[in-house]
């Protein structure tokens, strides 16, 4: 199975996230984000360390781009720092920002390079959040002001726009969970944050609409196959539930502008006053053009009387990235299939999938043979969900290269190019680089 067999205009591509690759993080008047204040209070992030500088590619975005082209990739999925367009979340713009964004595009078209644009990947700018970030309607408004003005600024270049990178991390990781900025522990809260976050999405597409009419815009989710650990009714009612929680509370509202009734009925028994708020939530159906699928693995549960979701996730035996994910191929046919049986006919496009694992500099290479093995896998199950009718029109692997993990900051090594924080954030391309190269370039098949 090669590159050939795969539809003539798919799109190859890696994808890359604004905080965790650009580095300057207070730099040509760029304003604070969320991620910035997280990162730099003690404790949050596992080695302590930031965003500050990251990979530098806010300075060396010609090299990064470099990288592409010698890869051969025909796409690249990117996302924008709304502090570095408003440092203040609105009013003021930043021209250096504009001047930045401006120019990647630009030389990613010059290399035959098709950009897909992420507004909003997690990099809230911090002035909105002390005014109640995404809790507050008034964050809804801005991001449209900030969502208008990159339109009008990139959207004469730049076809494929992505809202919202994984509402799922933004409202229950961020807020329910605490794991990611701002780091709050409240469901209900992060109930409103989901809310608002989709109603921004669908006020922001229907606003594309207007303003671009030949883009395609969409949002990208990170997607799981949630399977009972057992075929127990209980375990089978636990993955119901879990599937709502993970999936079904973004993908309902965004296609079909409705909540899982089975999940909001158990939110409504917890905070009353929960009803009146989500009758607005069909103003997120608006239709989209694409939807971007994150996958990375699959969940198993089996029931736990005692969580909200009358369910816990269970750990199979399984081989594991280093993340500690399961690696499962076969969740992106599944998912894939299941998106377009129950949500489709809509272009589906893997936005992410990747693995970290321990990669080491030795002699000069990274002999990364786990992350070619699971990449080979991942590619030939999204070929077997074309074959079966999906029209998955482009996959990008996360990630071009190494960068700021989040919570375990750059302990976990994503890329297909290592870069060695101990030499001058040098790129270095990994076996896996050389391998989708060759694949890119129909020189290796699949098998
Ligand atoms: C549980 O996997 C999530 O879908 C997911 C995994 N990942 C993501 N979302 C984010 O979109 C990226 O910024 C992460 O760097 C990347 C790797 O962790």
């Amino acid at each position: 199975m090669k590159r050939e067999m795969f539809p003539g205009d798919f799109l190859w591509g890696v994808a890359t996230a604004s905080y965790q690759i650009e580095g300057a993080y207070n730099e040509d008047g760029k304003g604070e984000s969320i991620w910035d204040r997280f990162a730099h209070a003690p404790g949050k992030i596992k080695d302590g360390t930031t965003g500050d500088v990251a990979c530098d590619h806010y300075h060396r975005y010609r090299e990064d781009i470099a990288l592409l082209k010698e890869l051969g990739v025909n796409a690249y999925r990117f996302s924008v720092s709304w502090p570095r367009i408003f440092p203040c979340g609105k009013g003021e713009v930043n021209q250096k920002g504009l001047d930045f964004y401006d120019a990647l595009v630009d030389e990613l078209l010059k290399q035959g390079i098709k950009p897909l644009l992420t507004l909003y990947h997690w990099d809230l700018p911090q002035p909105l959040q002390f005014h109640g970030g995404w809790t507050n309607t008034d964050t809804v408004q801005a991001f449209l002001e900030y969502a208008m003005l990159l339109f009008k600024k990139l959207g004469d270049r730049v076809e494929l726009w992505a809202t919202f990178n994984e509402p799922w991390c933004i409202s229950f990781l961020a807020h329910e969970l605490g794991e990611h900025a701002p780091g709050i522990k409240d469901l209900r809260t992060a109930l409103q944050v989901a809310h608002n976050v989709l109603v921004a999405h669908g006020k922001a597409v229907k606003a594309f609409r207007s303003e671009n009419p030949s883009g395609k815009t969409g949002i990208v989710l990170n997607l799981y196959p949630v399977h009972p650990s057992s075929e127990s009714e209980q375990d089978k009612e636990a993955a119901i539930l879990s599937d709502c929680y993970r999936n079904r509370w973004f993908l309902d509202p965004v296609f079909k502008g409705e909540y899982p009734q089975e999940l909001l009925s158990v939110y409504q028994k917890l905070y009353g006053d929960f009803a009146k708020d989500y009758e607005s939530i069909q103003v997120a159906c608006e239709k989209i053009d694409f939807l971007g699928v994150n996958y990375y693995s699959r969940e198993v549960v089996s029931h736990d009387p005692k969580s909200i979701l009358k369910s816990k996730t269970v750990k199979v035996e399984a081989k594991r990235t280093d993340m500690g994910w399961e690696i499962y191929p076969q969740g992106i046919q599944e998912i894939l299939v299941r998106i377009n049986r129950e949500y489709g006919p809509i272009d589906l496009y893997v936005t992410e999938n990747g693995a970290a694992f321990k990669d080491e500099l030795k002699d000069g290479e990274i002999r990364d043979y786990e992350r070619i093995d699971f990449l080979k896998e991942h590619f030939k199950n999204t070929y077997y969900a074309i074959q079966q009718g999906v029209p998955v029109k482009g996959y990008f692997v996360w990630s071009l290269m190494d960068n700021f993990e989040w919570a375990h900051g750059y302990s976990k090594r994503f890329g297909l190019f290592y870069v060695d924080y101990n030499d001058n954030l040098k790129r270095i391309p990994k076996e896996s680089a050389r391998w989708f190269k060759k694949f890119l370039n129909n020189e290796i098949s699949l098998e």
